[in-house]
């Protein structure tokens, strides 16, 4: 990988690898731009191939972090983590610990929360050495685990994508293929199975199908058949890349809208779902509750404030789904040139000097 070369390409800022041979810490930060404020993204822990998917994968996401706060309206930029290792076997004090102070070392240009392979325990033990850190236990005042707050905005934005498809935004009777039965799409079942909607879910992990089964009445199928169902909206729910050459010819869904990151392996997979007519809600519109909810304990959290921001994530994919109208474009075109505009909006405000600028997390202590 021609590292800047790549960098370049996309306008990162900054990468730093970080690495504690006794703890086994090895964590790559990447941090793509902080034109809106500090880069806030969460930490994923993934055993991955190699060095170079594990690179890929932090650059990938901390762009789309970038994305994903400046189209929810958060005065933050985008960054993000991945520690590579099993978060099964690999996790101890000492690795989160010396990550924490990795993060301190950034003096705030980075700040952390949770994401795969993550909880919000290790998000303690990274406080115990940053202040940079969110998503840590309620007991200090924070918001916890964001992911029944993610689920919630993804049902939110389900609904205004359900609307637009079919004219209605009600879930009752429409049949939704959920992959993937993690923190997030647990929670997503519950409402959607609140309101009526009947499951088909699917997750390599057997006791987590089980449970969707047992609670909500959904039907299981394999994992490898989770694309040719028949149904009205599918759900990714679990890693990214889902949307591809392989899968997109199975697709029987009129709507695609999930909480995972990173959906479409390329660009070129949501201009070939557009011409199908399938309305695809933005993974980083959709799934923005996480961080919505996150971000809000950088004004000292408070719950209400957050969950009424995390409702207007249905304006949002209105608002997204009506530019892609009016334009003739993909909504995944139409999401891009929403945060693209917005960011360039305060880039040219910011042109002018301030000495000592207000800070976003001078209001948090
Ligand atoms: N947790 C949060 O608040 C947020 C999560 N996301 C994204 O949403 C997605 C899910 O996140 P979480 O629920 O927190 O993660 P999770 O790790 O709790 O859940 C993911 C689930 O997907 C399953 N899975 C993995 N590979 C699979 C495959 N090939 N087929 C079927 N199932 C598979 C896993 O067994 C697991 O149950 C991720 O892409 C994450 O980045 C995005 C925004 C916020
Ligand atoms: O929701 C979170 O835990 C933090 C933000 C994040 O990393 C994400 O939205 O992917």
């Amino acid at each position: 990988m021609e590292i800047f070369k790549y960098l370049e390409t996309y306008d990162y800022e900054q990468v730093v690898f970080c690495q504690d041979k006794r703890s086994g810490l090895k964590a790559i930060i990447a941090i793509h731009d902080t034109t809106l404020g500090p880069a806030l993204g969460g930490t994923r822990m993934w055993t991955y191939e190699s060095e170079e998917a594990a690179i890929e994968d932090a650059l990938r996401l901390a762009r789309g972090m970038t994305y994903k706060n400046a189209a929810a309206g958060l005065n933050l930029g985008g960054g993000k983590t991945v520690i590579i290792g099993d978060p099964k076997k690999d996790k101890n004090e000492a690795m989160f610990r010396a990550f924490g102070r990795y993060i301190q070392g950034l003096n705030g240009r980075y700040i952390t929360a949770e994401d795969v392979g993550t909880t919000v325990a290790d998000m303690d033990l990274i406080h115990e050495e940053t202040d940079y850190v969110t998503g840590i236990s309620p007991a200090f005042g924070s918001s916890g685990n964001p992911s029944p707050v993610t689920a919630y905005g993804v049902y939110r934005g389900m609904k205004a994508a359900a609307k637009a498809a079919f004219g209605d935004d009600s879930l009752e009777g429409k049949v939704i293929a959920v992959q993937g039965v993690g923190n997030v799409a647990y929670n997503l079942c519950r409402h959607l199975h609140e309101e009526g909607a009947k499951l088909i879910v699917t997750d390599i992990n057997k006791e987590a199908v089980k449970m969707a089964v047992d609670e909500f009445g959904a039907k299981a199928v394999d994992p490898q058949d989770i694309y040719g169902v028949e149904c009205d909206i599918y759900a990714p729910c679990a890693l990214g890349a889902v949307i591809n050459d392989a899968t997109i010819p199975q697709l029987k869904a009129r709507v695609i809208a999930g909480a995972a990151n990173n959906q479409l392996k390329e660009t070129k997979h949501g201009d070939l779902i557009h011409e199908m007519g399938i309305v695809y809600a933005p993974d980083y519109v959709i799934n923005a509750g996480g961080v919505i909810n996150v971000a809000d304990e950088l004004y000292g959290y408070n719950r209400e404030r957050a969950m009424k921001k995390v409702e207007l994530i249905y304006n949002n994919i209105e608002k997204v789904i009506e530019i892609a109208k009016r334009d003739g474009i993909p909504t995944y075109r139409a999401a891009d040139l929403m945060a693209e505009e917005r960011i360039e909006s305060v880039r040219t405000s910011t042109n002018l000097y301030l000495q000592n600028g207000k800070h976003i997390l001078n209001r948090r202590r």
